[in-house]
């Protein structure tokens, strides 16, 4: 398959086997069966789609304990041509492993991906409070590590990584929160909008013009005039200047309604980039509520009653 012609449906994820990314993955409707690509870091994903080798990518973008996962929301912002066309939920739980014989006492260095080493500080500094951390390129690389050099005494690993490989578990749900959940997106360059279900985020990313008192209450604003709830929102640096941010936003709603299409609108007139990563379905599946004041009806109404009271044909 040459890299201008992807397979159709084919996906890149974050590698090897096991991985949380894989278990979203699992989740996507067809994918089973497609040509899967196991890649090394979010990078690696990303440009497989934009440079033809994957039709679509399977990222982390936020965890519930460690929060956003910046390298994701920093290539999104400086990558162009990428649409977010759908959202995933894994549940994640973490065990630490060790090559058989190994007791906790003994592990000076963990080897952990840094989102998961992330979400379970708590337990690492109370159980081994001197250890020292390699960043590995994900949870299941960690672990299989083990195996291949000693530079690491144990890794953090899903729970069922010793079904696959020759290691022990040292200890179990080790993370801070045992209800942690990553959210995945799909990422592909299709720009075909999904259609809009009732219950859809949108997500932008948005510079303010300058540091001006002020700009960042107008870009709040441009929500709440229009009634758009916000679920995420992050700021990340812009990279060329101390103290320049731009802003990661997710929107309830999906750019086929007014109030959100109103809301890019506003957003447009006043920023100097605004980027649109696309609308796509919740992985909840909670319809969005909107309160009648800025349903669709409204916006219309009143754009009808401003181009008939313009064109004169009507009176008021
Ligand atoms: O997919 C995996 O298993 C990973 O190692 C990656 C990743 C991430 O990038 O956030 C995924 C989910 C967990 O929250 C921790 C790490």
């Amino acid at each position: 398959m040459s890299a201008e012609h992807p397979a159709p449906e084919s996906y890149s994820y974050l590698g090897p086997a096991g991985t949380f990314t894989e278990a979203a993955l699992k989740q996507v409707e067809g994918a089973a069966g497609k040509p899967w690509r196991s890649v090394n870091n979010v990078g690696e994903a990303l440009a497989d789609v934009l440079e033809g080798r994957s039709a679509a990518a399977m990222i982390a973008i936020e965890n519930s304990v460690d929060g956003g996962v910046t390298a994701t929301q920093d290539a999104l912002a400086t990558l162009p041509g990428l649409r977010i066309v759908g959202e995933y939920l894994v549940p994640v739980r973490f065990v630490l492993v060790a090559r058989r014989g190994t007791r906790l006492a003994d592990v000076r260095v963990v080897n952990a991906h840094p989102v998961a080493y992330g979400q379970s500080r708590r337990w690492m500094d109370s159980a081994l409070p001197s250890h020292g951390h390699i960043p590995a390129t994900s949870n299941v690389a960690a672990a299989a590590s083990l195996l291949l050099n000693e530079h690491a005494d144990a890794a953090i690993a899903p729970p069922g990584i010793v079904d696959h490989y020759d290691l022990e578990v040292l200890a179990e749900d080790i993370g801070d929160n045992p209800n942690a959940v990553t959210r995945f997106v799909l990422v592909s360059r299709s720009t075909a909008l999904p259609a809009p279900t009732g219950a859809d985020k949108t997500s932008i990313i948005v510079e303010l013009p300058s540091d001006r008192p002020g700009t960042l209450l107008e870009m709040l604003e441009q929500f709440s005039t229009r009634g758009v709830n916000m679920s995420l929102i992050q700021s990340r640096p812009i990279g060329d200047a101390l103290g320049r941010y731009r802003f990661v936003i997710d929107l309830d709603g999906h750019v086929l309604e007014e109030r959100v299409a109103d809301a890019l609108l506003g957003l447009r007139r006043f920023s100097p980039k605004v980027l649109f990563l696309g609308s796509y379905a919740r992985a909840d599946g909670a319809p969005v509520g909107i309160d009648p004041q800025y349903g669709d009806d409204n916006f219309v109404e009143a754009r009808d009653w401003l181009r008939d009271l313009v064109s004169g044909a009507t009176a008021d």
